[in-house]
């Protein structure tokens, strides 16, 4: 369960994403990376807002032992894991050329990275099943404001 969290923890996949970026050398995967970390941090801004609007208390028998957590991250609607693990997982399926049964481990793993967060006590059942719409909304969100190369020349033009 606790491999299953940090899987689904925000610091890991933004990680690996910017190391992976610093990798590529082909300009489609830089535009590929450059847009999933644009989606994870667009994640971390809306589930935060979200999280400080509705001030939801985590299950009283959840233990606060998580690992690198932001203050709005004692609620619990929300679940940051599961809006993540729905949107990472929309995003893997759409952009990498995969093969069936890893498809299909990519479905599994969100399920239960979401269950996870119940069986831990992080979360209430409808925290998850909220988080997992947000987080393929997420992906729609990001697909609308997908940066182009030509996006991407320009705006690393104007920060030069
Ligand atoms: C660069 C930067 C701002 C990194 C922050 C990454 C970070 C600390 C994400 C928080 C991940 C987290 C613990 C979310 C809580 O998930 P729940 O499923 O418990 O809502």
């Amino acid at each position: 369960m606790k491999l299953l969290e940090v899987s689904g923890h925000g610091i890991p996949w933004l990680l690996g994403a910017a190391y992976c970026l610093y990798k590529s050398d082909s300009a489609a995967g830089q535009e590929v990376l450059l847009n999933l970390l644009l989606g994870l941090l667009l994640d971390l801004i809306l589930v935060g807002s979200v999280k400080a609007v509705v001030r939801r208390r985590r299950p009283a028998h959840n233990q606060m032992d998580m690992f690198a957590t932001f203050s709005v991250d004692r609620y619990s609607f929300p679940s940051g894991h599961a809006t993540r693990a729905a949107m990472c997982g929309r995003f893997l399926l759409a952009h990498l050329v995969l093969a069936p049964p890893v498809r299909v481990l990519v479905v599994l793993w969100v399920g239960l990275v979401g269950l996870s967060r119940v069986l831990l006590g992080r979360h209430n059942v409808t925290d998850v099943l909220f988080g997992f719409w947000m987080g393929y909304c997420q992906y729609n969100l990001l697909e609308m404001l997908w940066l182009s190369p030509q996006a991407l020349q320009g705006l690393l033009g104007q920060l030069a």
